[in-house]
């Protein structure tokens, strides 16, 4: 009896991927090799472990390897496994549709992406699995049977946005992935992927470490000796014949990379690894290798991966750490090894002294497992120190694609927090092209000054230019610019660097005149002059706390504005009204908040709206100018007035009066 088949229709999403790997330019198509036997190899990972913890599964693990099989004269490569396999839902959900979450994100690259160039380098960006043999191949035939299971399924597609899927009975356990290659083209890189030579030499580049033994039948040339006949017609030197005999080899040498000495392992092989474990395709930026002994025992191999996978912020985000014990693959995303705002690191932990059976659960509560974490976490942080110290360049690109996940670590990981502000780059006022270490900027500060100023915001332009800035500006006082909404959170959890306090400028008083060598006279004079100004002012701030009451909670003269009319500031440890977006974004309840109004003596706005309170007491349009005023320091912060409509409608009437 055949089983029907079933034609489907891959997802739209699918499509566009698929047409991009039919039609790729991407030069690097014999990566196709390394991503089949990496997804074997952890096909082979999962069926021992499988078997391993549930004794009644139904499957052979005598003999776990992977094969390679090559039909020269049909150009047809197979790769087969005997390993977890899959069933029909899992072939659907997984190798039918585009299942994970960076989908979206791909697609709306791919759909920003100009030319064949730049799509090909999103191939290299996203990492495309499986989909990568539509590169090498015109159809491509995957036979599967989960191990347990009886029934087998068969997918086969052309890549043009079609699949079929068909049950088969006599599918042996595990996967196998067979290639119908397209033609040999060596000017868009296609190469002879049924050659030996070819085989052999793409195992060996891409996948020597891996842990299963990767076979392949070779033929091999032997010399037969001829035998001497007994004629004995004295003709001895009968010639020595050769006979082709074909025999299975195993290709590659499958030593752990992490148990070899780092100096026996060359830099290419770390990179191969480094993409088998993280699913990438980029380059490491760094290598860590690390070796515990004694009692807890242990190997560690971490990269730091040169570009930011595109799930690093997303909530079904994957951790980069796989768990081994003495060898064996227990588990990958082990969460428990790597702080959360470290998991862009990726590689292998292999521990000595663990069970086999160990469960997440477990691994919670393990003393052994925090005690690596906390090494890792302190070999990570000093080994960016060092890149930060000793390779500018890559420090610089190691912060732009892991920075604002590194800045987590200042709320989450008190131990470290000085390790973590030490290896952290800030803009600031001081130079717009390079980002500065804190340190930098306590070596910069002014003699007088005892703190480090920062202002958080949207971009850097809304807070260079916000009033906030203007007496630090005159002053040339250097200020952070924090403008990941991270920085909104850690700024409100760490109080000082290097014992200098971090300071808003946008919040509480500040006091920038320098009493440092005035006389006591002086002094005086000018605590004299501030009084004075006070009560000069002091009906306007009254009256504006009043009218403006929905929104400020009271009103006074500031030190901080030299061009502006007036700003707003909040208490020292309110929130900023970023924080507020964001928090209200999450769906989390927020009271309205007020702040204080800050007005500006010298500006000649503020000093016609003081005259003009004192000669007309009651006049409803200079509620309207109070309210203007409100609005132009919403708008002059980058912040959002709550009703727009409102202040434009004022505005324009005011507008309307002085043409
Ligand atoms: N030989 C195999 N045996 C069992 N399952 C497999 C095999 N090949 C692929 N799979 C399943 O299909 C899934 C998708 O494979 P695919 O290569 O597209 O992506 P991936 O390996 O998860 O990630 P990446 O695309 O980053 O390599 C795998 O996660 C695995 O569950």
């Amino acid at each position: 009896m055949n089983a029907p088949v079933e034609e489907r229709e891959f997802q739209a999403e699918t499509r566009q991927l698929l047409d991009l790997m039919v039609h790729s330019v991407y030069s690097n198509k014999d990566s196709f090799l390394r991503e089949l036997v990496s997804n074997a190899s952890d096909a082979l990972d999962k069926v021992r472990l499988a078997a391993f913890q549930d004794k009644d599964l139904e499957v052979d693990t005598s003999d776990l390897h992977i094969t390679i099989e090559r039909d020269v004269e049909n150009r047809r490569l197979t790769i087969r496994d005997n390993g977890i396999g899959m069933s029909r839902e899992d072939v659907v959900g997984l190798i039918g549709t585009l299942a994970r979450s960076g989908t979206a994100e791909l697609r709306a690259k791919l759909a920003e992406a100009k030319d064949a160039a730049a799509s090909a380098d999103l191939i290299g960006q996203f990492g495309i699995g499986f989909y990568s043999t539509f590169m090498v191949a015109d159809t491509v035939t995957l036979v599967t049977r989960k191990a347990g299971e009886s029934e087998g399924t068969r997918w086969r597609s052309s890549g043009e946005g079609t699949y079929t899927i068909e049950a088969v009975e006599d599918a042996p356990q595990g996967t196998s992935v067979t290639l119908d290659l397209k033609p040999v083209d060596t000017d868009d890189h296609l190469y002879d992927y049924v050659s030996e030579s070819k085989i052999r030499e793409l195992v060996k580049r891409y996948s020597d470490f891996i842990a299963w033994p990767i076979r392949m039948d070779v033929e091999r040339t032997e010399r037969v000796e001829a035998v001497e006949t007994e004629s004995g017609d004295g003709d001895d030197d009968a010639e020595p014949t050769e006979k082709t005999v074909v025999e299975t080899q195993t290709l590659n040498s499958m030593k752990a990379l992490w148990a070899r000495p780092k100096d026996e392992v060359d830099a290419e092989e770390y990179t191969q690894f480094y993409r088998h474990v993280s699913h990438a395709w980029d380059e490491p930026l760094e290598t860590i290798a690390l070796r515990a002994e004694g009692t807890f025992e242990y190997q560690a191999l971490l990269f730091i991966p040169s570009q930011a996978p595109f799930d690093l912020f997303m909530r079904e985000r994957s951790h980069g750490i796989h768990l081994y014990v003495k060898r064996v693959f227990i588990m990958d995303d082990c969460e428990e090894l790597i702080p959360e705002y470290l998991r862009f690191v990726k590689g292998v932990v292999d521990a000595a002294d663990l069970s086999l059976n160990v469960s997440r659960e477990i691994l919670q509560q393990d003393r052994q497992i925090r005690a690596i974490r906390r090494r890792l976490t302190k070999k990570v942080l000093s080994t960016i120190k060092d890149i930060r110290t000793e390779r500018p360049d890559d420090y610089t690109t190691l912060w732009n694609q892991f920075g604002r996940a590194i800045k987590e670590g200042l709320i989450a990981d008190t131990d470290n927090r000085d390790a973590i502000l030490g290896i952290s780059a800030f803009e600031s006022t001081h130079d717009p092209e390079t980002a500065t270490s804190l340190e930098d900027y306590v070596a910069r500060m002014k003699p007088n000054q005892t703190e480090i100023y920062y202002i958080t915001g949207e971009s850097r332009s809304a807070m260079e230019n916000s009033p906030h800035m203007e007496a630090f500006r005159a002053r040339g006082i250097e200020v952070l610019l924090l403008g990941d909404p991270v920085d909104e959170v850690w700024t409100g959890n760490v109080p000082d660097f290097d014992g200098k306090p971090l300071r808003s400028i946008a919040k509480g008083e500040v006091d920038l005149d320098d009493d440092e060598g005035k006389t006591q006279e002086e002094k005086d004079a000018a605590e004299k002059e501030r009084a004075e100004k006070e009560e000069q002012f002091s009906d306007l701030t009254t009256w504006l706390t009043e009218t403006l009451s929905d929104n400020v909670s009271q009103t006074r003269l500031s030190t901080r504005l030299i061009d502006s009319p007036a700003c707003l500031v909040g208490d020292t440890f309110s929130f900023s009204p970023q924080l507020e977006k964001l928090y209200r974004a999450s769906g989390q309840f927020l009271p309205p908040s007020k702040r204080i109004l800050e007005l500006n003596p010298d500006h000649p706005l503020v000093t016609a709206l003081r005259d003009a309170r004192a000669s007309t007491k009651d006049d409803e349009s200079l509620a309207d100018t109070a309210r203007l005023l409100y609005g132009m320091a919403v708008i002059a912060e980058g912040g959002e007035l709550d009703d727009p409509a409102h202040f434009a409608k004022l505005l324009a009437a005011r507008l309307t009066a002085t043409v």
